[in-house]
């Protein structure tokens, strides 16, 4: 943890009755940093993001959101936070310049209404009802209210799940331009894409855990390229292979259906093999596709390996209490 985290998040659990959502989780993010929660349906971000929002209690472990406790100090951290809900909860039939306006009213320095439209892009819609906003320009409206405040740390809960490519990235821009601001940005997100788009860092949970930090690029680093291919005769008819008809490679050859593929670390060299045997043996290599792995491969690759069957026996156990809060079991 460094002298700059914004957010520590050291050892955290979180108990439903029987079942541990969030178990012994380790988190910083610094100033200005803006970290994506990855991770399966079920693995804990929301139980984890909201112990960081002082919305509930850790069972054990600590937090600190700008040097302080987010639950016992709340009334001093709460000023300084931003969440982006879901849905804020006004009335459909207020318009937005009144909703932004009885939000303001709530908030001890906020920014002028207009400016927190304008911030957002939604200026030009200030005096139509909430009701008539499209979908994407209500999540506009719950950014608008979540920046109100001029947070120092801001929580986005999937806050483009719904919008069209251009809106998601008209967020990707005001994203941005609070990071620039210095805003310290905790982000939930199912789309990978937004996580390569804004990350400084990813964090991949799964069962409760944080099994995989780190830059984009060197998660990415750490999952092998793929070559595959389906071998042709020069009339076009397929070859079928067996392994040790394959080349010697760097990389595991797997064959399947005639396609054959190849996961390595050493894309060129095994590429180049591979094309020199194809030449030497008259093969055409139909339907080549050779890649280096995206986020997507690496986040799967981590989620397969990161034990669904350990996951699986803990959930059997798991009786499932109502999902309220009060279920919970404080330290
Ligand atoms: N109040 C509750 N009582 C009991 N179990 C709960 C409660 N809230 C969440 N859970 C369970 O805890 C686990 C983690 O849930 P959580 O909502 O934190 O996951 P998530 O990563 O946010 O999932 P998703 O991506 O599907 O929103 C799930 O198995 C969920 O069913």
């Amino acid at each position: 943890m460094t002298s700059q985290a914004v957010i520590t998040v050291s050892g955290a659990r979180r108990r439903y009755g029987a079942f541990e959502a969030v178990r012994g989780v380790d988190l910083a993010v610094r100033r200005g940093e803006l970290v994506a929660l990855l991770g399966t349906n079920g693995a804990g971000k929301t139980s984890l993001v909201e112990l960081v929002e002082g919305l509930a209690p850790p069972s054990a472990g600590e937090i600190r959101v700008l040097g302080l406790d987010p639950r016992r100090r709340r009334r001093d951290v709460v000023g300084r936070m931003g969440i982006m809900l879901q849905e804020a909860g006004f009335s459909a039939d207020l318009t937005v310049a009144e909703t932004a306006r009885m939000w303001a009213g709530t908030l001890s320095a906020p920014r002028p209404v207009a400016e927190a439209l304008d911030v957002v892009g939604l200026a030009h819609r200030a005096d139509l009802r909430v009701a008539s906003l499209s979908g994407g320009e209500r999540r506009r409206l719950d950014l608008a209210l979540a920046v109100m405040g001029r947070p120092q740390v801001l929580f986005l809960d999937e806050p483009t799940t719904g919008l069209d490519p251009e809106s998601r990235r008209a967020t990707w821009g005001l994203v941005r331009g609070l990071l620039e601001e210095g805003v310290t940005v905790l982000l939930t997100t199912h789309y990978l894409e937004e996580a390569e788009a804004l990350a400084d860092r990813i964090a991949i949970m799964h069962a409760g855990r944080i099994v995989t930090e780190g830059a984009v690029a060197d998660i990415v680093a750490a999952e092998p390229s793929r070559i595959s291919f389906v071998p042709h005769d020069a009339a076009g008819a397929v070859v079928p292979l067996r392994p040790v008809d394959v080349p010697t490679l760097h990389g595991a050859v797997a064959i399947d259906r005639g396609r054959v593929s190849v996961r390595t670390e050493r894309l060129q060299d095994d590429l180049g093999t591979l094309l020199g045997w194809a030449s030497a043996h008259a093969l055409r290599l139909g339907d080549l596709d050779a890649r280096s792995a995206s986020l997507e491969q690496a986040f799967l690759a981590i989620a397969a390996m990161s034990g669904d069957g350990v996951e699986g026996a803990d959930r059997a156990q798991h009786t499932h209490p109502d999902k309220t809060l009060g279920s919970e079991t404080a330290a």
